[in-house]
């Protein structure tokens, strides 16, 4: 679970470190740069073996100083380097300056112009720009990089390209490039696309936001304190190794034994009418595997001959008005209402959500129970509480909260999530590639299913009411924190699909869940 930084968070670790005497900008450069060297011979131990080529590409910052160190440590090494500058030499300033001259000292320094005519190299650095960008890289520098990467080097290893920091012109805090305005014929020539990303100190948020490069980035330590970081940030990205995962897991659901069923809670899912219950069903289904003790499924009592022949170990009870579901929710062992898939948008949805709210239980809304407030959706948020998960997709989200939704550049997921739940007063799960989970007090988990927990497979019809479910399932039992178990939620169904593989429908996602719950020591 490590701490993800915006651009601002990693600037205040360092001055803070800095101004403490903890350590030097420089010193901090020089470790940025061994990190990197060393990242990458792990990586590709074939370039360990014997002096190659390389080509650095350096910006007119840090970055750039960054791109000098590993220059300088690779030509230490053997290794024919050759280095390109964006930018009159002479305006390179503070410890970029000192590890530029420790270079043209022994080396030479070539413009930027002159990459492009170059021979591929072996290894390709991107040390133009890091953290200190907010607009489009210059189109030189762009067109640099792609001439370099485009083809293998002649001899010795194929070419490998590797970003410092963040691959130049990527937004740290939002994820995604700066593109020109307007965005021209070719908005993909300015997303450099490096084989690694070697980051400093610690992740950077947007590089868990979207992709940044073709495999998951390497975090490098550069001598600034642990917890300098985990102070700075209230963001974390949910992942680990597996010791992590089982020990998170038992963190979250409290790893005790339950001997009676009540004692893992009773959940109620609500569903639609005739023809219209498979999403209720599926949601049900998940959440009796996620480990809810028992399962209702509420139906209006036309829908009850179609549910009662497809469901067998999760219980049906009819419900055609609120007053039916109030009548329900006396039954004080029912811990938490899950509403929304297959309900319908009406103001049927909007009654039955008050009711369940009213009722003190926790409650899961999604789809048309969220859908069913568009018009007025603070009416529903009067009604939330710190209990209650919202987990719409991005055009649920935008109906709830259209300001938000319409951030553009300005605001990061991860902050469009934590100002909704701050506004709504519940857990909101947004749901993406990355999906963010946060709740009202500001503690913010990234979900990402990039690199190499790519789930494309996810992308299909009822993912989200299982999602749903698997909530709803793991927040039947009393005592469990609201957040963390939602996003536990998201990383099972993340990895629920992984591990089932391709030609996966929802279906099959609670019925692989035990598989992953094995592999947690669950
Ligand atoms: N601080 C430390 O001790 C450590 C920092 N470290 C490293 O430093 C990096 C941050 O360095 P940084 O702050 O100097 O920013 P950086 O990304 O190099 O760019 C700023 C320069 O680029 C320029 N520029 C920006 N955008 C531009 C554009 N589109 N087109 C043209 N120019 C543009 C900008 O000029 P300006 O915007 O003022 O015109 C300025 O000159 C960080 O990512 C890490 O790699 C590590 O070594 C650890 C120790
Ligand atoms: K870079």
């Amino acid at each position: 679970m490590e701490r993800l930084l915006t651009a601002a968070e990693m600037r205040e670790t360092e001055k803070a470190a800095m101004e403490s005497g903890e350590t030097s900008g420089r010193h901090l450069m020089e470790r940025a740069g061994e990190g990197a060297v060393a990242a990458i011979l792990s990586e590709w131990p074939d370039l360990a073996d014997g002096p190659h080529r390389a080509a650095v590409l350096c910006g007119p910052g840090n970055n750039g100083g960054d791109g000098f160190v590993v220059a300088r440590l690779l030509a230490d090494r053997g290794w024919t380097v050759e280095v390109y500058l964006y930018g009159d030499p002479d305006r390179v300033a503070g410890d970029a300056r000192a590890n530029l001259e420790a270079w043209t000292a022994r080396h030479p320094l070539q413009p930027m112009e002159q990459a492009a005519g170059a021979t591929p190299p072996n290894l390709l650095i991107d040390a133009m720009f890091g953290i200190g960008v907010s607009r489009p890289i210059p189109d030189l520098c762009m067109q640099a990089w792609h001439a370099l990467a485009a083809s293998d080097a002649p001899s010795g290893p194929p070419g490998r390209t590797v970003a410092l920091d963040c691959p130049s012109g990527f937004d740290v805090d939002r994820g995604g490039y700066f593109l020109p305005e307007p965005e021209g014929n070719d908005p993909a020539a300015w997303r450099l696309l490096p084989d690694l990303c070697v980051t400093f100190h610690a992740a950077k948020q947007g590089l868990f936001l979207e992709e940044a490069a073709r495999r998951a980035p390497r975090v490098v330590a550069i001598g600034l304190a642990e917890d300098a970081a985990a102070t700075a940030a209230a963001t974390r990205v949910l992942s680990g190794d597996a010791a992590e995962q089982r020990a998170w897991y038992r963190r979250v659901t409290g790893g005790e034994e339950h001997l009676h069923k009540y004692d893992r809670g009773h959940a109620l899912v609500l569903g639609g009418g005739p023809g219209k219950g498979g999403a209720a069903r599926m949601a049900a289904r998940a959440a009796l595997r996620a480990g809810a003790g028992l399962v209702t499924v509420a139906v209006p009592r036309d829908a009850l001959p179609e549910n009662a022949a497809q469901l067998n170990a999760i219980m049906l009870s009819a419900m055609d008005t609120p007053d039916d579901l109030d009548r329900l929710l006396e039954d004080g062992r029912l811990s938490v209402v899950c509403l929304g898939p297959g309900l319908g948008v009406s103001a049927r949805t909007r009654e039955l959500v008050g009711s369940a709210l009213d009722s003190g239980r926790r409650v899961v809304l999604d789809a048309d129970a969220l859908t069913s407030f568009r018009e007025a959706p603070d009416t529903l948020f009067e009604m939330l509480n710190g209990d209650c998960v919202l987990t719409p997709h991005e055009g649920e989200f935008a109906r709830l909260f259209p300001d938000l939704a319409e951030r553009g550049r300005s605001l990061s997921k991860v902050d469009a999530a934590r100002q909704a739940a701050a506004r709504c007063g519940a857990v909101v799960l947004l749901k993406g590639a990355a999906t963010v989970i946060a709740d009202p007090e500001g503690t913010v988990g990234v979900h990402a299913a990039l690199y190499d927990r790519r789930v494309p497979q996810l992308a299909t019809a009822g993912a989200g009411d299982v999602l749903a479910g698997f909530i709803t399932g793991l927040c039947a039992a009393p005592g469990r924190d609201t957040r963390a178990v939602t996003e536990l939620a998201a990383w099972l169904h993340a990895e629920s699909a992984r591990t089932f593989g391709p030609g996966l429908i929802a279906e099959d996602l609670p019925d692989e869940l035990p598989k992953v719950l094995a592999g947690l020591g669950a």
